[in-house]
């Protein structure tokens, strides 16, 4: 028994960081996985590439696929405009627990919304289950395997829409390579590649930016 690392970096925000500050949440986990254990989030590098793409999208309608302790969530959500919301699909009831406690934390729980469950299940009930009409953004941050079928998905949906622009974590490391070619391919994207490292490491690993041209 004793405690996970989810559970060990929440007590870590929760001794660290000032309640409704997001940046000392934020500089709160970078420290821990920083100095006491390594854990998966996008981290500094990647969040500083992931802010400067929300910022330029600004957007009213957010989807992260892959919640985990919240981080990248606080990271999207304190920059979201006004009246801007998030959704964000975890897989397992753990991370998504010490995620809700994190995310209130940081005092944006009001525009953030933690849905557990498997994306592939849970992306053709968002239209009905939260009235979204289409989304602004799509963070990818999951399950490498699952990057393409659930963007498949997202456009069959109908949940994008031209100018739509997706982000995908770790498309180096740990790799996704049929998401890349995918759309690197595709004429309904327009891709760029961010290069960067694995957090907290020296490891080569980037972020993929990708349009949706309809
Ligand atoms: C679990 C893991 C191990 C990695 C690695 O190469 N390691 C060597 C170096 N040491 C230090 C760490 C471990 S990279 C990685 C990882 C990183 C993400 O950002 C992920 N994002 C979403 N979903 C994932 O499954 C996900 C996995
Ligand atoms: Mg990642």
């Amino acid at each position: 028994t004793g405690t996970t690392r989810p559970q060990r970096l929440l007590r870590a925000v929760q001794e660290r960081a000032t309640r409704g500050d997001s940046e000392s949440v934020i500089a709160a986990i970078d420290h821990f996985c920083r100095h006491q254990e390594w854990a998966m989030n996008v981290g500094d590098e990647k969040g500083f590439i992931l802010d400067s793409v929300v910022s330029e999208v600004s957007p009213q309608t957010a989807l992260e696929l892959g919640t985990y302790c919240g981080y990248s969530t606080v990271r999207i959500a304190r920059l979201l405009p006004p009246g801007g919301h998030l959704i964000t699909l975890e897989f397992n009831p753990n991370y998504a627990a010490v995620a809700r406690q994190v995310i209130a934390w940081a005092g944006l729980e009001d525009m953030v919304q933690v849905v557990e469950g498997a994306s592939g299940d849970w992306i053709p009930h968002l239209r009905e289950h939260f009235g979204i009409e289409s989304f602004d953004f799509v963070f990818l941050d999951h399950w490498k395997e699952l990057y393409l079928p659930d963007i498949k998905l997202l456009e069959e949906c109908g949940l994008l829409r031209k100018g739509t622009v997706l982000l995908a974590d770790n498309v180096i490391c740990p790799g996704t390579p049929d998401y890349l070619e995918y759309v690197r391919k595709s004429q309904s994207y327009e891709s760029h590649y961010f290069g960067s490292h694995l957090e907290y490491t020296r490891a080569e690993d980037g972020l993929e930016k990708s349009v949706y041209l309809g």
